[in-house]
């Protein structure tokens, strides 16, 4: 299973609760206010109910005023209810917008080697799944634990001021609710919590088989993919059936703790009542407090299940902020960089580089060369701060790269891939991906130096074209450029270059050496190279076996050495 995403703190989650309850302060005093006032109105109903019965047993005939009173009070009560319904459904969506943008930021910082560890799935349920949950319990459960919660307690004080004596009988109530909520809440946050990983699971599993769904149906992995959904899935419901199984066994015994004090109420009364020390209408409303009790219980007994899974998915997505960049706003003091012992691997298991040692000056042409899964693709992302090393450092200017702040970075060095995505949206904004303050003429000189002034003149609405699904398709070569004119923009003085051309055609390819020629001007360029004839014009060839840098040299010298990189430059020419 991948490695998760963390979970913010039960502590961090209540901070958050706190920090949004005092900037909507006022919307939720109204609220508050508005479910108190429905539950006040509502605890008048018994008093009324109390005094018919006196009145009756009295051979008082004046039941009219108090019979229509207490349909007003009904309506009352439930006009009230609307209303704070409302508000709260208002506060709601407010809290949730928030909580869902600041997702979305902090999602987009964290970094690659992070979201590729915990895999997209987790991210993925994360900003949907568990955010449903808590739109759910915003919507729903806080606004009726509070109605109930309110008219819980407000009923309890009511009873209490009606008839300390009759009261008593709800304290049967106490040790039944008080040891067996203690031992549901004991157990139900951690089941909750394997629960929403195992939905997490899911999610993954079923995003890298669609995702990878060519890849598995070239290799007959189908049978495999669909056994491992089955499991995973498998396994989030039996998480689903522990919950369940916790509440079945809570639910009996609180059931008990509503049934039991009536029985006592109505002994009590009974004795309290052969005695004068009551009245039968007390009695009367003592019995419908209690209950009316009875709902308010059952409500928050199943809205607290709720809340508590809301509360878990509310950490899981708080959690994301934990995964940013480490993000010291350090600056490096200089571009030389400097690799000193460098180990990494992608499991524990596993080591990839095995102790990297490299400097390379500022405007240095480096090229690294060596067998498939030598390792190359995984020190460039060490060198652009993907990822951190395991051990050993990775600096540039003396600023360990992947601590440095993502803004910070981006000014320093890009790692540049084959993978060029155009995003749904206009020409500019997939241009000023990387935040930052750009005029549309440097927009349109960062073009020109990918040499896509041409391609540009002939877009229907300049700036403006949107691009992407279901608008102008972006062939392969210009979304290359593209991102290389996001590199002009963003302006790092290093470029990490990982296979950047060997997806296209030969003349595309061609085209976009051109414009990359253009681009890296003056700029320090790791390449890492697939085809060999790149490195003849380098200042230096790196030659990675294995995990180790086995040769370091300019092409010449490397090539009469006779070693490993005259092999590979006699391979490739055997191979052509
Ligand atoms: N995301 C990943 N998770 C786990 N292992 C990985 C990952 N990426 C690469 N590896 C493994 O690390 C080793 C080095 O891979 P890397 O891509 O760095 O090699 P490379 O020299 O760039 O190879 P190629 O030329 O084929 O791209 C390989 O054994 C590869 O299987």
């Amino acid at each position: 299973m991948p490695v998760r995403l963390p979970l913010a703190t039960a502590k961090a989650a209540r901070a958050w609760l706190r920090t949004t309850l005092r900037a909507h302060r006022g919307s939720f005093a109204t609220v508050v206010g508005l479910f108190s006032l429905a539950a006040v109105t509502g605890l008048a109903g018994p008093q009324i109910l109390g005094h018919l019965v006196d009145s009756v047993a009295a051979g008082h005939a004046d039941i009219e005023l108090p019979a229509v009173l207490f349909v007003v009070l009904l309506v009352v009560q439930a006009v009230l209810k609307r209303i704070a319904r409302v508000h709260a459904g208002i506060l709601g969506e407010q809290v949730l917008a928030e909580t869902r943008e600041r997702f979305v930021g902090q999602a987009l910082q964290l970094p690659l080697s992070t979201v590729e560890a915990a895999g997209t799935g987790d991210l993925l349920s994360r900003a949907t799944t568990d955010a449903d949950r808590i739109d759910h319990a915003v919507r729903n459960a806080v606004p009726q634990i509070a109605v109930a919660g309110m008219t819980v307690l407000l009923t309890v004080v009511a009873m209490v001021v009606t008839s300390p004596l009759l009261a008593l009988g709800l304290l049967v109530t106490v040790p039944l609710l008080y040891f067996s909520s203690r031992w549901y809440w004991a157990r139900v946050p951690s089941t909750i919590e394997r629960m929403l990983d195992a939905w997490a699971d899911v999610q993954t599993g079923l995003h890298e088989t669609a995702d990878g769904a060519r890849t598995a149906e070239a290799l007959g992995l189908i049978g495999r993919r669909v056994t491992l959904g089955r499991r995973t899935l498998g396994g989030a419901v039996d998480r689903e059936r522990e919950l369940r199984r916790l509440t079945v066994k809570w639910v009996p015994w609180v059931q008990l703790s509503q049934v039991l004090p009536i029985a006592v109420l109505l002994l009590l009364g009974a004795w309290a009542y052969a005695r004068g020390l009551v009245g039968l209408g007390t009695v009367t409303t003592m019995v419908v407090y209690l209950q009316a009790l009875a709902g308010p219980l059952e409500e928050l007994l199943w809205w607290t299940e709720d809340v508590q899974v809301s509360g878990t998915a509310l950490r899981r997505v708080l959690g994301v902020r934990g995964a940013e960049r480490a993000g010291r706003a350090g600056r490096s003091r200089g571009r030389e960089i400097v690799v000193r012992g460098v180990r990494y691997g992608y499991s524990a298991q596993r080591e990839v580089l095995h102790g990297i040692d490299l400097r390379i000056p500022p405007g240095e042409r480096l090229v690294i060369v060596g067998p498939s899964g030598a390792g190359k693709s995984t020190l460039g992302r060490l060198l652009a701060g993907v990822a951190a090393p395991g051990s050993g450092s990775v600096t540039i200017g003396g600023a360990e790269v992947s601590s440095l702040a993502e803004d910070v970075l981006r000014g320093e060095v890009l790692l540049l891939t084959q993978e060029h995505h155009v995003f749904a949206g206009s020409l500019r904004e997939n241009l000023t991906l990387p935040a930052g303050e750009w005029q549309d003429a440097d927009l349109v000189r960062a073009l020109s130096v990918a040499g896509l002034t041409g391609w540009f003149s002939a877009l229907p609405d300049g700036l403006d074209t949107r691009l992407g699904a279901g608008s102008l398709a972006v062939p392969a070569a210009v979304a290359q450029q593209l991102a290389l004119a996001r590199v002009v923009l963003a302006d790092p003085h290093t470029v990490v270059l990982d296979e950047a051309t060997s997806l296209l055609d030969t003349s595309s390819a061609r085209q976009l050496e051109r414009s990359l020629n253009g681009v890296l001007e003056g700029r320090t360029v790791i390449a890492i190279a697939h085809r060999l004839h790149t490195a003849a014009a380098a200042d230096r060839v790196a030659v990675v076996e294995d995990g180790r840098i086995t040769e370091l040299g300019p092409h010449a010298r490397l090539l009469s050495a006779g070693g490993a990189y005259a092999r590979l430059v006699q391979a490739a020419a055997v191979g052509v």
